[in-house]
């Protein structure tokens, strides 16, 4: 039998007959191994010797009691389950050990070694599972290793990594802004799975995409009942995201009621659900995002100035796509190759002209928009190569925007040359050659303060 096979058992029970009852019991299943006790001192003792993976305990013990020695345990093996099993029923002390955190409290009668023997196999069913979806999260975080799955290497993703890099080591609340599809879930994820809470949930909520009347059940839950339509008790995404992150995105659209709850949940750390009384301590770590300038709406008076400031924590500012073109074709050959590999397809090339459709384009949807754009000409394409007519551009926005307020002749020029700048890292001789006028001309505009190198 491997080791991983094997399940230990310890039995601390100081009458002699019912001890050896129960271990024989346990022996039918070969896999037990069970280590018996008589005194809480005894079971201490080897706790740290070898650590069993469940424990029974006698509540009346010559040392000590169950209560005690649970407390005991607990400090040492703080995971490892205890079910207490006791000679009297006494329902006081029996309440006040499941609340403490004691797994199961059974009162010795005929029933007794078949109870526990059900409820060995319920632990150990949960245990496995629990394990499974520690592996699970452990492998997804490997998955959002963020050197590998945030593709980009311009100076403007190079800033994102190192604020993210800044956010995993501590448990700041983080906020991420930018347009649509610029990889803001991506980047929450990311610093959930680079932090000390990887191995606990992380749960998106797009406030978006729920009707305002469910919304404050949704994320703070409800009792059965509370309101109409209430049929079953309901865990809401804030306590689902317990000990771990919870990513509200979209978060602008709280309505101002809701805002409010929130900034008394953040500030108390727990929570009442909808319709209940009980309160729930809370630890998360707020991601919030949001397409829109939270600043404005505050101006506006549609977002609480308080709760802007509380939910703030490290601001992270996701550039759009035409503000980083060095990452365009990167990322295009990264969604190209993921692609081919998840369909089975051989490696495609990426024709010059191609390339200069890519480059030429302005992403409104940003990296999503390039994500489809490619995805789809790797199925438009004869198979080997991706043509400029495989490239279907949706958008029909195909400015930036630049006519859209009236300006002087120089206004619009400083305008242009400053965002060939952004899309080009400030290489200043690129830009010129690509808009065909002297580098000394764009240095005179820095030098006159007209322009700056950010
Ligand atoms: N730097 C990147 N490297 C690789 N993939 C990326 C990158 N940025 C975004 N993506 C991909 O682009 C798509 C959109 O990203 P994501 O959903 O994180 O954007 P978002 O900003 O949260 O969008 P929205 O505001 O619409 O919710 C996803 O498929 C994501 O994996």
């Amino acid at each position: 039998m491997n080791e991983s096979d094997i399940y230990r058992i310890f039995i601390v029970e100081d009458d002699p007959w019912y001890g050896e009852v129960l271990k024989y019991h346990l022996s039918l299943n070969p896999n037990y191994e069970l280590h018996r006790f008589t005194t809480g001192e005894d079971c201490l003792k080897y706790i740290s010797v070898c650590q069993p993976h469940l424990i029974t305990l006698d509540y009346s013990l010559p040392d000590t009691n169950g209560a005690e020695l649970f407390r005991r345990i607990q400090e040492r093996l703080p995971d490892t389950p205890v079910i207490v099993i006791s000679g009297q029923k006494d329902v006081e002390t029996a309440v006040g050990l499941l609340q403490a955190g004691v797994y199961n409290y059974f009162v010795k009668d005929d029933r007794t070694k078949d109870l526990l023997w059900n409820a060995i196999l319920k632990i150990r069913e949960n245990q496995s599972l629990k394990q499974e979806v520690d592996q699970l999260r452990e492998e997804l975080g490997q998955k959002y290793d963020f050197n590998s799955i945030i593709k980009g290497s311009s100076q403007a993703i190079g800033k994102v990594f190192t604020l993210v890099e800044k956010a995993v080591r501590t448990n700041i609340n983080v906020s991420i802004t930018g347009e649509t599809g610029t990889g803001k879930e991506l980047v929450a994820k990311a610093i959930h799975y680079h932090s000390d809470r990887r191995k606990k949930p992380f749960v998106a909520v797009n406030m978006a995409a729920i009707p305002k009347e469910l919304a404050e059940s949704e994320l703070f839950g409800h009792e059965k009942g509370s309101f109409t339509g209430a049929m079953n008790k309901k865990i809401g995404r804030f306590e689902e995201a317990n000990k771990g992150t919870l990513f509200l995105d979209e978060i602008a659209e709280l309505d101002l009621t809701l805002q409010s709850k929130l900034l008394r949940v953040l500030q108390e750390r727990e929570l009442t659900r909808v319709g209940g009384s009980e309160k729930i301590m809370l630890d998360i770590r707020l991601v919030i995002a949001s397409h829109k300038d939270l600043l404005e709406e505050v101006r506006q008076g549609r977002f609480r100035e308080d709760l802007y400031y509380r939910i703030m924590g490290l601001p992270i500012a996701l550039p759009p796509l035409r503000e980083r073109s060095t990452d365009i074709m990167l990322l295009a050959r990264h969604f190209l190759d993921e692609f081919c590999k998840d369909n089975r397809l051989g490696t495609m090339t990426i024709l010059p002209a191609t390339t200069e459709k890519l480059m030429r384009y302005n992403y409104p949807g940003n990296v999503r928009e390039l994500k489809s754009i490619i995805q789809l000409a790797a199925v438009m394409s004869d198979g080997v190569e991706i043509r400029p007519d495989d490239l279907l551009f949706t958008s029909l926005s195909g400015t930036n925007g630049n006519m859209a307020e009236e300006m002087t002749l120089r206004d619009y020029t400083i305008q242009i040359i400053k965002s060939y700048l952004k899309k080009y890292d400030n290489n200043v001789l690129l830009v010129a050659d690509k808009l065909d006028i002297g580098k000394s001309t764009i240095y005179k505009m820095i030098q006159n303060d007209e322009l700056s190198l950010s």
